[in-house]
């Protein structure tokens, strides 16, 4: 269950007056979720997500509202959010950020096949040019630098073996960030949370990615590993699945072609996008906030796409 802060229609009907949405019908709270409470929102105009922000303020959430309104004005499959009367995006409900978004159709696709693949890397490509005029500017607060605060929280909780894998990717990606040819990289707004359940389908169509409260400025690359790192593994032992990552990569390159660059940082890239998750894992299961980590995600499964991605040669980006 994850509604943290509990809403009623009757709660909700004062405040939807300022949005052009008509009197709301129905409220359900969605039980999935680890961050926030959502719930699906029904009014006399259509379908509709609530959200109430628990951990984000209302100085954060313009970046991520604003990006989604931007993306989706532009064509790009993301909910819009809809303003008040006064134009915002995001207005108290019970002390908190609250936004209404559209709702998207369709479920999430978590037994993704190629064609599925292709899809998210055609939408990522399209997003990640459709980004390029956004004015906001904010860093990825889960990179590099959050990995300098993480790394020393959780290595006092790790065996040795684990602790000396992190301590070593955490030099090798220092030298990666500062090499010239990262500096060279194309950056960018990404997702950076681009994982099966935050992308919808219709079948095979996708109808949109969601959950953007990870999103921030970074290289294009990484978005690309955070995301083939989920979408394309074998869930079992984090091998990528080649079928799944040519469908994948040959769409993203049709749309915006990578360059060779981009190639030759693909391997420490795809490193960079498991450690991410690595990190974030074991901080969450060794500094749990209050409110959240219902069921902490397992940090070992990072662990063993980082070791493989390591072990392995990256495949081509492009043919
Ligand atoms: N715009 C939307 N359209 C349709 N369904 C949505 C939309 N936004 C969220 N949902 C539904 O709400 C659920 C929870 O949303 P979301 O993943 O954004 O929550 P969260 O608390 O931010 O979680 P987490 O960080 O765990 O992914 C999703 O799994 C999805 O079913
Ligand atoms: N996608 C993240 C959870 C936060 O959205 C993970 O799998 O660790």
């Amino acid at each position: 269950m994850a509604v943290f802060t509990s809403v009623s229609l009757d709660d909700v009907q004062p405040w939807i007056a300022q949005f052009p949405l008509g009197r709301a019908v129905a409220l359900k709270g969605i039980a999935s979720g680890i961050e926030n409470s959502n719930f699906f929102l029904t009014t006399e105009r259509g379908e509709y997500v609530l959200t109430i922000f628990e951990n984000l303020s209302f100085e954060q959430l313009p970046f991520y509202l604003r990006l989604m309104e931007h993306l989706a004005s532009r064509g790009v499959l993301v909910p819009a959010p809809v303003p008040n009367d006064k134009g915002e995006l995001c207005v108290p409900l019970h002390g908190k950020p609250a936004a209404i978004v559209l709702k998207l159709e369709g479920s999430s696709e978590l037994a993704p096949r190629p064609v599925h693949c292709a899809e998210v890397g055609a939408m990522l490509a399209r997003m990640h040019l459709a980004g390029r005029d956004f004015p906001l500017h904010q860093p990825n607060l889960r990179g590099l630098a959050w990995w300098h605060f993480a790394a020393p929280a959780v290595l006092p909780h790790m065996a040795e073996p684990e602790a000396a894998l992190l301590r070593a990717e955490m030099h090798f990606q220092e030298a990666f960030h500062g090499s010239a040819l990262y500096g060279r990289l194309q950056q960018g707004p990404v997702h950076a949370d681009l994982f099966r359940n935050n992308v919808m389908f219709d079948g095979e169509r996708l109808t949109g990615f969601f959950d953007f409260y990870f999103a921030g400025c970074d290289t294009w690359l990484f978005d690309v590993a955070v995301t083939i790192n989920d979408w394309c593994v074998d869930l079992d032992t984090g091998v990528l699945d080649e079928a799944r990552v040519r469908a994948f990569l040959d769409a993203y390159h049709a749309v915006r072609p990578f360059t060779a660059d981009e190639q030759e940082a693909w391997q420490p890239m795809l490193r960079a996008g498991a450690l991410r998750f690595w990190l974030s894992r074991l901080y969450d299961l060794h500094q749990p906030r209050e409110a959240e980590m219902l069921t902490p995600h397992d940090p070992t499964h990072f662990e063993r796409i980082l070791r493989e991605r390591i072990a392995t040669p990256a495949p081509s980006l492009y043919q």
